[in-house]
Formats: C-alpha cells, sequence, structure tokens
C-alpha cells in the first residue's frame, strides 16, 4: 500500500474502527499476532516443518500483549516457547493483560533479568518489547537485552547460529515516525508490521535495523482512507505512477517536438560539461521533446565534440541567459551539475527570474551557501532544489542541526520532517536525496522513494548519478508535470534504471535504461 501513518495516525485508524464497533482491540491484537506467525512462516518456511524453541520477549504495552499472542500460536504449532516479561504484568494495558492472563494460566512467564544471550539456544526470538509507543531512549533491561541481540552483525552469523530476530511492529527503540533509534534499537531479521508501513521502516537507520519487512493486513482496509494531508508520505511506486503519471511518461500521438517541451541545461566552463551533458541526455531520453545544452562560448566546440541530438547555444553571462529566454518554448531550465560557483551567482537570478519549471543542484545550490536567504527570496512555485545531505546542510544548516543532534525523545526529528520544514522556507519543492529520498512540497506533501530491501541499488553512489537526476527532472518539467510529480517520478525511475542496469553501473549507463523502463510501466498499465 503507498501510504505510510505515523504512529499517531496509525492509533487514530485503529480507534475509529474500534469506536464505530466494527473490531475490537483484542481482535486487532489476534490479528497482529497471527500476521507475525504468516510472515515468520513465509519467510523461514523450514519453521512450519520443524517447530523448535523460542523466546519470546513481552514489554509493558500492547506490543508487549502482540508478544503473547505470538507465544500462545507459537506453542500451538508445536514449538517449546519461553516468554520474557520487560515490566510488570499486572499493570498491562486491557488488551493485553487479557492475553498475558491466558499465557500465566498455563505456563510461567520470565522476569526479564533471566534473559541471558540464549542465541545458542533459540531458532526465533520474537521482540515484543517496544512498537509504536516507544518514546524515550533504552534503559535498564531492555537496553541490556537489546545489547545481547546485537552482538553479532547481519550477514555477519556464524553458520551454527540459526537463531532468527523478529520484531514484531518496529525493532525495539527504532522511532515510527523517523527510523532513528532512541539510544539504541534492535537488528531483527525480520520485521512484521500491520495495516501500513510507518516512515520508520523506510527513512535514515529504519531499513537495517528491520532486516527484512512484511506488512501485514488488520481487516482495517475498509476504514475510511486517507486525506492528502492526513497521510504522513505516499510511498512512490508503479501503483501512483500508474494513477496519474503513466500517461504522461508515454508521448501524445500526433504532437511534435516542441509540444513536449525544451529543457535547456546551463554548463560550465572548459573540461567541466560532462555533468551537464549527463543531465541534459537524462532529459532528452525521460521524453522532452527538446534539449539544448548552454556553454560558455569557450567550451562550445568541446561541447559539439560530444552532442548530436542535443542542441547546443553559447551563453556567455546572464544577459545571454536572459535573451536566450526570450524564447517562450523554453519550459524547463537545469542549473547547478558543473556550473562553478561564479557561473552559477551569475545565471541563477535570471533563471529564476524567468518563471520557468527550474532545477536547482549542485553548484546553483552551493553558490549561495554563504547567504542561503538570497536565494530563498528569488525561489518560485515552479522551483526543484535537489540537494543531497552537505548541500542541504549548507543552506539549512539549523534544519540539518536537528537531524544530527541525538534525539531525547520520540518522535524524533526524521528526514521528512526536515525536508518539509526546508520546503517550507524556500517555497518551493526540495528533493532531500539518499537511500530515503524525500520529496516535500511548501504545503507539507511528501513523497518517499525508498532505495532499500528489495529496491536496494548502492551503485547509484557513482559520479555523475545526481546529474542524471536533476536531468529527468528537468525533463519532466518540461514535459508538463508539476515540480513534486516532477521530482516524485523522477526519483522512482532513477532507482529503477539502476535496478534495471545492476552492478557495474556508471552515470552514463543510467539515461540508457529509461527506454526500458518506460516500456515496462506502459506494459504493465491497465
Ligand atoms: N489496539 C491496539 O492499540 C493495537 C496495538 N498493536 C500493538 O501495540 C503496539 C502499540 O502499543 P502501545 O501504544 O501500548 O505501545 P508499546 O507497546 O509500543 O509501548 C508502550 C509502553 O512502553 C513504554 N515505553 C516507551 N518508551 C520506553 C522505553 N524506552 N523504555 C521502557 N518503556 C518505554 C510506555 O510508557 C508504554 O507503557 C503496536 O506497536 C502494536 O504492536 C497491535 O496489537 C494492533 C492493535
Ligand atoms: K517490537
Amino acid at each position: 500500500m503507498p501510504e505510510l501513518l505515523t504512529a499517531d495516525q496509525m492509533r487514530a485508524v485503529e480507534r475509529a474502527a474500534i469506536d464505530n464497533g466494527r473490531v475490537t482491540g483484542l481482535d486487532l491484537m489476534e490479528r497482529a499476532g497471527r500476521g507475525v506467525i504468516a510472515a515468520m512462516l513465509e519467510h523461514w518456511p523450514h519453521f512450519a516443518v520443524t517447530p523448535g524453541r523460542a523466546a519470546v520477549l513481552c514489554g509493558p504495552g500492547n506490543n508487549g500483549g502482540d508478544g503473547f499472542v505470538v507465544a500462545r500460536l507459537l506453542r500451538d504449532r508445536g514449538w517449546d516457547v519461553t516468554v520474557f516479561a520487560y515490566g510488570e504484568v499486572a499493570k498491562l494495558p486491557p488488551d493485553a493483560a487479557i492475553n498475558a492472563q491466558g499465557w500465566t494460566e498455563t505456563a510461567p512467564v520470565q522476569p526479564a533479568s533471566l534473559f541471558t544471550d540464549l542465541r545458542e539456544e533459540c531458532d526465533l526470538i520474537v521482540d515484543a518489547i517496544l512498537g509504536i509507543g516507544a518514546t524515550r531512549p533504552l534503559q535498564g533491561a531492555i537496553e541490556a537485552t537489546v545489547k545481547f541481540l546485537n552482538e553479532y552483525k547481519p550477514g555477519e552469523r556464524k553458520p551454527r547460529d540459526r537463531c532468527r530476530i523478529v520484531s514484531v511492529d518496529l525493532p525495539t527503540g527504532l522511532c515510527s515516525d523517523s527510523g532513528r533509534p532512541l539510544g539504541s534499537a534492535v537488528r531483527a531479521d525480520l520485521t512484521v508490521t500491520f495495516h501500513r508501513a510507518k516512515p520508520g521502516h523506510y527513512l535514515s537507520d529504519g531499513p537495517a535495523h528491520c532486516g527484512r519487512l512484511s506488512v501485514q493486513p488488520l481487516g482495517l482496509d475498509r476504514e475510511p482512507t486517507y486525506p492528502h494531508e492526513t497521510v504522513s508520505a505516499t510511498l512512490i511506486g508503479e501503483e501512483t505512477l500508474k494513477r496519474g503519471q503513466v500517461p504522461c511518461l508515454g508521448k501524445r500521438a500526433g504532437g511534435h517536438k516542441f509540444s513536449h517541451g525544451h529543457a535547456v541545461v546551463a554548463a560550465g566552463s572548459v573540461g567541466k560539461g560532462g555533468a551537464a551533458r549527463l543531465s541534459a541526455r537524462a532529459a532528452l531520453r525521460i521524453g522532452a521533446g527538446l534539449v539544448t545544452v548552454a556553454p560558455p562560448p569557450a567550451a562550445l566546440i568541446e561541447n559539439a565534440a560530444h552532442l548530436d541530438a542535443i542542441m547546443l547555444h553559447a551563453i556567455r553571462d546572464a544577459r545571454g541567459l536572459e535573451e536566450m529566454l526570450t524564447d517562450e518554448r523554453i519550459k524547463a531550465l537545469c542549473l547547478g551539475p558543473g556550473l562553478g560557483g561564479d557561473r552559477a551567482r551569475d545565471l541563477v537570478p535570471v533563471a529564476l527570474a524567468a518563471s520557468r519549471g527550474t532545477v536547482l543542484d549542485a553548484d546553483a545550490l552551493s553558490a549561495f551557501a554563504d547567504d542561503p536567504q538570497e536565494l530563498f527570496a528569488m525561489l518560485h512555485d515552479r522551483c526543484v532544489l535537489t540537494p543531497h545531505g552537505g548541500e542541504f546542510a549548507r543552506l539549512f544548516p539549523d534544519i540539518a542541526d536537528r537531524l544530527d543532534a541525538m534525539p531525547a525523545r520520540g518522535p524524533a526529528f526524521s528526514r521528512m520532517d526536515a525536508a518539509r520544514a526546508a520546503a517550507a522556507r524556500a517555497g518551493c519543492t526540495v528533493l532531500l536525496k539518499g537511500p530515503d529520498t524525500v520529496v516535500a512540497d511548501p504545503d507539507g506533501r511528501i513523497s518517499l522513494n525508498p532505495a532499500v530491501y528489495a529496491r536496494a541499488a548502492p551503485w547509484l553512489a557513482t559520479a555523475g548519478s545526481g546529474d542524471v537526476l536533476s536531468g529527468m527532472i528537468a525533463g519532466l518539467l518540461a514535459r508538463g508535470d508539476t515540480p513534486h510529480e516532477a521530482a516524485a517520478t523522477a526519483a522512482w525511475l532513477h532507482t529503477e534504471c539502476a535496478l534495471e542496469f545492476g552492478p557495474g553501473l556508471i552515470a552514463e549507463d543510467l539515461p540508457e535504461q529509461i527506454p526500458a523502463v518506460l516500456r515496462r510501466l506502459s506494459a504493465n498499465s491497465p
């Protein structure tokens, strides 16, 4: 499902269903427990054939209640189960207390102090200590247990270490809204969440702590779907693109090159044009009708030696760009890749005054690091800024500091919060790059492109890959997409292109994968 829900939003959905009498809290807890078993068997089918030994760690809230359900269901399947309680069973909330009581009527509950490193003895450890209710850094018995559990790093498991760790809803200690550990957090092999994923499963350190992610239904799909402003973020994917974007990615029959938009990429000085050429090629491949690279006159020959379908137009300075932009058919501009700081400071004001779809990246952002306010005053709502972490910190130092500070309590300030705050300050779309790329609008709308789990594409960390992304956004702006749609679609396609090519990828390969990805998208569209 494409929506991500914060802890508060998830609680509101559950509360609405319970208040409407459609379901009880106890029903939901039972479904959650069944979901954990279903996901576990799907990921480790041998557990269905050979029951083993399990330790179930139950916390002080409803996450612990889920743990008691899982303990019962495992035992029903023939498992040898030991339950450890973190907190007083007598103080559990009502639904968790009912499940705890059901367990204690037939088997003991061990105190947390007896939990030591059981990995040698167990096949499965179920982490049901804390879920979306984790609000403060881990301490005491919980912290000590998390330390035990994390003593090995996933991937460094010894062959005889067969124990798997499954976290219920969230790895204990991970903030559901930000993906940031509150002090420390469990590193699970599998995390099973319910109804919808939470931002923390995708942002920051979340994927490293979750291991793999399974989203299990709670039977809440008939609850009201969420209006845009109550959804914390939309996950970009084929599902979201198909709703609105795919027809726009295809070219209109009977259209001509100008009806598909003209994009201009400003290039830098002699020997510095490669980045701009990468952007330009991506803009053309993604479907802009025409693309022009605009270098200074001295770099014209060098660029001409490299370009065929892409046009060239030398511009000496701001005046040259101003003259070029009297052509109303130019729909989108891309400034930054390889531009150089001085040329960026010269050209950006003119580009922004022209009110076209405009992508600012790299040098076009760093050139204003001394006085970001000067840039913000010129930006308009057709702009997209595409900073990586370093560029973001130069333009929005106070916001970056909040992201760096160790969270004292949850929900912690997230990369979504940071991108949203930056977009509001800049007054335009901000795309914050990373394996969890966030696209935020000034009105708070967020789209997330996670290149994690099955979509992990580490080979995207290659020189020039960001230049291709800026070009893709410029191409889509030229096609007429809104800044948010252009940025979100480009971020998703960029990852898909990397996955299509695979290891060994260099930036030049990315635009060449666009046709295959577009072909697949249109073949899959209804
Ligand atoms: N009806 C429901 O509310 C349902 C809840 N579900 C489960 O319930 C969870 C949410 O339950 P809760 O809201 O009770 O929250 P949790 O069970 O995640 O934790 C809440 C408790 O932990 C304490 N706590 C927070 N940080 C702590 C820390 N660092 N150290 C020690 N204790 C700490 C809180 O004071 C509170 O007592 C979900 O994650 C999910 O697993 C599911 O069973 C589905 C239905
Ligand atoms: K948990």
